[in-house]
């Protein structure tokens, strides 16, 4: 497949000094749906602006659809399109209106059956007269993605699609997103949630400090991220983790009152009834027992450790 989307050593240092980007290597490949996954100002929104032509890289380059973002900016720019975090359209505006203005910003004649189908497709044609303000959230979510569609791109940005937005709706943005594909777009998208990557993506890339960290098939990945930690809450806290529980995925915690196991949720075997039974014949007394996702942190903490370890 051809790459739609070519990052090369792209840095980025704010007029702060604050480096947001550290030599970034990116490539997307036509029609996938590729995941950027990090934690609060990992760089991911300085990324997409860079792209997008709205922030200044400091160094390197980017390639989008065969053009420089920086000398080819008219192609490049409106080959892409961007959902971008917050709404950013008048709310006094009709859901209508405010489409075909953002495909005549790029200089498209105006085609009403394409802003109708897109309008269909986003379940929003029932409400093209109303105005943006009288919709609910997951209706706006939708209407600015009917705006970053409305030029035809065949790349689209989204930045945290899901945000803030409940159970219910994050499944229907998901399905929503999945249809796109199916029209040929390809589809970047930014996310915390790991359930979000996992359910979307064909790729995934985690980017912490400015660093892409990773960039790998899901499958992968999902096999790696998917730990659980099992917390086993003593009755009496002890000195010292017994050398027979002692190996790299047992651990003392909380001053001696807890001993936490990190397992595989795809294993076969979790190796959880075979801990608990040494616990038991060790003498050791427990209270509760408590298992929980590793979370996106603690996944960055192991990928960074396994950098710094390398
Ligand atoms: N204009 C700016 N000047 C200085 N620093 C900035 C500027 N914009 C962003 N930053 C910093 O760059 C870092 C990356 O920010 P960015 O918005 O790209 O992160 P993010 O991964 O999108 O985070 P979030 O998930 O919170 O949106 C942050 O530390 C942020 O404070």
């Amino acid at each position: 497949m051809a790459s739609i989307l070519t990052v090369a050593g792209l840095t980025k240092v704010y007029a702060s000094g604050f480096q947001a980007l550290k030599r970034v290597d990116l490539s997307i490949e036509e029609g996938e749906i590729f995941a950027l996954l990090g934690p609060n100002g990992a760089g991911k929104t300085t990324l997409i602006s860079i792209i997008c032509g709205l922030v200044n890289p400091s160094g390197g380059s980017v390639t989008v659809a065969g053009g420089d973002i920086i000398r080819d900016y008219r192609d490049t720019r409106s080959a892409i399109g961007l959902v971008p975090q917050e709404l950013a359209t008048d709310q006094f505006e009709k859901v209508i209106d405010t489409v075909r203005f953002s495909r005549g910003l790029f200089g498209k004649r105006r085609d009403d059956a394409l802003v109708e189908k897109i309008l269909r497709d986003l379940s929003l044609w029932d409400k093209k007269d109303n105005r943006i303000r009288e919709l609910s959230g997951g209706m706006k979510r939708r209407v600015m993605i009917a705006k970053a569609l409305s030029h035809e791109p065949r790349l689209l940005f989204l930045d945290e699609p899901t945000a803030g937005v409940d159970v219910e709706l994050r499944r229907d943005m998901w399905k929503l997103i999945g249809a796109l594909r199916q029209t040929g777009v390809t589809i970047v998208l930014t996310t915390h949630y790991i359930e979000e990557a996992e359910e979307m993506a064909d790729r995934v890339g985690v980017i912490n400090r400015g660093e892409l960290l990773l960039v790998e098939e899901k499958r992968a990945l999902m096999k790696k991220l998917g730990k659980k930690t099992l917390t086993v809450t003593l009755a009496e806290p002890i000195a010292q983790l017994p050398a027979e529980l002692a190996g790299s995925a047992v651990a003392l915690k909380d001053g001696g009152h807890a001993i936490e196991y990190v397992f595989d949720t795809h294993a076969d075997r979790t190796g959880i009834s075979g801990l608990l039974r040494q616990i038991g014949d060790l003498g050791i007394a427990y209270k509760d027992l408590d298992t929980r996702q590793s979370s996106l942190e603690d996944i960055f903490v192991s990928l960074v450790h396994q950098e710094k370890a390398a």
